[in-house]
């Protein structure tokens, strides 16, 4: 391979090489490698400590790459661009807080870091923090107060609030934790919404438990290392939760002659699951980067994605 970036319309959408992320002197995830087509779901795996929320903080550039290299879209990642293409909903976070807030309010701070400051929001922002609402099924809820929300329903409003910058990389990190079984079902099945219009998911799992419908793909991390990459299978599943490495690895194993999970689909349609009432593209966008707002956007085709399935 080169050393140069592959074209963006070739790249996968997210590309792992020979990564390595730590924090100090202790390297926590070991030279992964790992690419991400557009419109994949992908769950991530592993026991306690195997080091699955470190990686996803790598990528995002919260926890300190130690070596290899991060790519998006095949550019050199994270940068504002990637930050922008990429919504993230942390590890069991509420949304409570000494203000109260109405349901709508906290969403559209999702839309913040996509417009400078002395710009008020307009029609598109109103629209994408519709759509993000809906995407979850917590439109009926939108005028009510966020701590009044039960944590499942919580949970869904951060998801919204990461969609509403309208990314092409949704990251979850254990989206289903604490969350009750009527809430995980729906916020499974909307997860299932998003994937099918296009939105690629990376989601850090202890319980795949609903999201077996939605996840096509595993990687299963073991201290650092990634130990199985391949469909999300029964024999899987059985090992993952516990996080059973040696069980993954021997899924690996009789997985081997069953490479599915780049197989092609028909083409993309764009990301846009909002409906726009100006047509300017949608970039993505991380909804903790509020300094960023200057005016380069991604092109259409880097916001439309090229799904490969
Ligand atoms: N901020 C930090 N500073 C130092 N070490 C950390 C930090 N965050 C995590 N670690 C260490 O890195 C290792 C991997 O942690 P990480 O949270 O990435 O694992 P995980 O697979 O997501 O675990 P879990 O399933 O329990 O969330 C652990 O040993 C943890 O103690």
């Amino acid at each position: 391979m080169s050393g140069s970036p592959a074209r963006a319309h070739d790249a996968p959408l997210l590309r792992l090489v020979g990564a390595s992320f730590g924090y100090g002197e202790r390297v926590v995830v070991d030279g992964v490698d790992l690419e991400v087509r557009a419109g994949e779901s992908v769950a991530l795996l592993g026991s306690n400590g195997s080091g699955k929320t470190t990686l996803l903080r790598g990528v995002l550039g919260l926890a300190a790459r130690t070596g290899g290299r991060v790519e998006m879209g095949g550019e050199p990642a994270p940068s504002r661009r990637s930050r922008r293409r990429t919504g993230y909903v942390p590890q069991a976070m509420t949304v409570g807080g000494g203000v109260p807030s109405t349901v709508r309010e906290v969403v559209a701070t999702g839309r913040l870091p996509l417009r400078p400051w002395w710009r008020p929001a307009g029609r598109a922002d109103a629209a994408a923090v519709r759509a993000a609402l809906e995407a979850v099924d917590m439109a009926s809820h939108a005028h009510e107060d966020v701590t009044e929300l039960s944590g499942g329903q919580q949970r869904r409003v951060l998801v919204a609030r990461a969609l509403a910058a309208e990314p092409e990389l949704l990251v979850l990190d254990e989206p289903l934790a604490g969350v009750d079984a009527a809430n995980a079902r729906l916020l499974a099945d909307a997860l299932g919404r998003l994937s099918a219009r296009g939105v690629t998911l990376l989601v850090v799992t202890h319980e795949i438990g609903p999201l077996a419908d939605v996840v096509r793909r595993a990687v299963v991390l073991r201290q650092g290392r990634v130990v199985h990459d391949g469909p999300l299978v029964p024999e899987l599943l059985g090992a993952e939760a516990v996080g059973d490495a040696d069980a993954a690895t021997g899924a690996a194993r009789l997985l081997h002659d069953h490479h599915v999970h780049h197989h092609d689909e028909d083409e993309p349609s764009p990301r846009g699951w909002v409906d726009h009432p100006d047509t300017r593209p949608g970039p993505g966008g991380l909804a903790h980067h509020p300094e960023e707002h200057d005016d380069e956007r991604p092109g259409a085709a880097a916001a439309g994605g090229q799904r490969r399935g």
